[in-house]
């Protein structure tokens, strides 16, 4: 099954937390639930923040690359549209805010789930969670945005 992330046009998939073509990027892949979207993502030994425990930054970039491809997915659903068809959505992030909940342990891998809060004109607001074995340890939202020409180098 292709992911989101998959269909995103070469010129933007280099994104260190969601591009295909980033080698050195953490590359996440996220799919529908139902309504939901999921990412799952396994922290290296390099993700500490405290030792036994995951950078917080590391879950920041997850919630967010992982609800910016939820707002491109949900835009091509609200427009009854598929994937790969053109022109492409491209988001970025407008704003980003997360709650840390609890310590997130390094070891497993993370699960996070991602709704569809509002879309309105350019913008779409998504929830996430991140759960680490089935505990919710960070909760983000993300204000994505359809990306102005400007944005092209
Ligand atoms: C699946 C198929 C694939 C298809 C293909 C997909 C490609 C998918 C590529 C992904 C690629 C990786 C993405 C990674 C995530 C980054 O890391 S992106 C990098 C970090 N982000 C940036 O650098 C963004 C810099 N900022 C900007 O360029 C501009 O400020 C923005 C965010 C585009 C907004 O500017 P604008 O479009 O002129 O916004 P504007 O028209 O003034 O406002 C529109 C609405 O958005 C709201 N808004 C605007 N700015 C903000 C803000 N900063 N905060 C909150 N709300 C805001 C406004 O209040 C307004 O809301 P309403 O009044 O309509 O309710």
């Amino acid at each position: 099954m292709q992911a989101f992330q998959d269909f995103y046009p070469e010129n933007v998939a280099h994104c260190y937390g969601c591009g295909r073509l980033n080698a050195d990027g953490h590359q996440i892949k996220t799919f529908w639930d139902g309504d939901e979207t999921v990412t799952r993502f396994q922290p290296k030994p390099e993700h500490t923040a405290i030792p036994g425990f995951v950078y917080g930054g590391l879950l920041a970039s997850l919630i967010d690359c992982h609800c910016t491809g939820t707002a491109a997915a949900a835009m091509y659903r609200a427009e009854n549209r598929a994937m790969d068809s053109l022109p492409a959505f491209r988001f970025v992030t407008g704003s980003l805010q997360v709650s840390y909940l609890k310590p997130t342990p390094l070891g497993p891998q993370l699960e996070i789930r991602g709704r569809v809060k509002e879309i309105k004109g350019r913008k779409v607001v998504v929830e996430a969670t991140l759960y680490a074995e089935g505990v919710a340890t960070a909760r983000g939202e993300v204000v994505a945005l359809q990306m102005p020409d400007s944005f092209t180098a």
